[in-house]
């Protein structure tokens, strides 16, 4: 029996790769999307491994199982090579029903300085822009940064143990280091939203640097007065 997939839904994956493609987030083959297929439990159309993301259709979404990621079916294209780590965010995470990972430039470059001092996660405060991830705290979140083993089994480990030992404290997103960005959520556009807020954050996360901690600039001078920044102490953290 032929069993046909929803095709808006292949569509959809599409649609969303193409938009982060065109803003170069997905370069070069980079990134992979997948939802819940409605009407069939337990599965997810994840795209295809090693396909430019800018140029998908409605076909090139592979079936698997959301809470494993083996395909649903023999034959056919491989689904992404980072499926495992979609399975884990659907087997670890109520109601997740999509997951859109892709490289953007600035969330990549704040995971990879992160792990350079051995950082195991980043802190956010005060940026409105908070808000969008929809966290418990709209005004600090604190994003797991992942070591980006070669072994993508290991990475989704990694994420399991870290949702397990969180639970509901787990932000919608997270940081892979050296590699990329992951965001989540109830459905594919909310997901899409949470990785352009947490590209903004580390956007802002950087271009705030030089004012928080670097040496050159006069507004790194104390301040004559000695009155205290602005800034968050969570930012000093990070
Ligand atoms: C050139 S990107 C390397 C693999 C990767 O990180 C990625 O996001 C895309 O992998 P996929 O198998 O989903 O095409
Ligand atoms: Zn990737």
């Amino acid at each position: 029996m032929t069993v046909r997939t929803p095709p808006h839904l292949g569509d959809s994956i599409a649609r969303v790769a193409r938009g982060l493609y065109l803003r170069g987030w997905m370069e070069g083959t980079a990134g992979n999307i997948s939802a819940r297929l409605p009407g069939r439990p337990g599965h997810a159309l994840v795209t295809a491994s090693g396909l430019s993301k800018g140029e998908l259709d409605a076909d090139s979404a592979v079936e698997v199982e959301a809470g494993t990621g083996r395909p649903a079916r023999p034959g056919g294209p491989r689904p992404s090579a980072e499926t495992v780590i979609h399975a884990a965010l659907y087997d670890g995470v109520p109601g997740c029903q999509a997951v859109v990972h892709a490289h953007p430039p600035y969330a990549t470059l704040v995971a990879a300085q992160a792990a350079r001092r051995g950082a195991v996660s980043v802190s956010f405060a005060d940026f409105e822009i908070i808000k969008g991830l929809g966290g418990r705290d709209p005004f600090a979140v604190t994003v797991p940064v992942f070591r980006n083993w070669a072994d993508v089994p290991r990475i989704a480990a990694d994420i399991t143990a870290f949702l397990r030992r969180e639970g509901d404290d787990a932000p919608p997103v997270l940081l892979i280091a050296h590699h990329g960005a992951t965001a989540w959520g109830p459905d594919l556009e909310t997901a899409r939203n949470r990785l352009e807020c947490l590209e903004l954050l580390c956007r802002l996360h950087v271009l705030d640097r030089p004012e928080r901690t670097g040496p050159l600039g006069p507004r790194d001078a104390p301040d004559p007065l000695g009155r205290p920044g602005l800034l968050h102490p969570q930012n000093e953290r990070s």
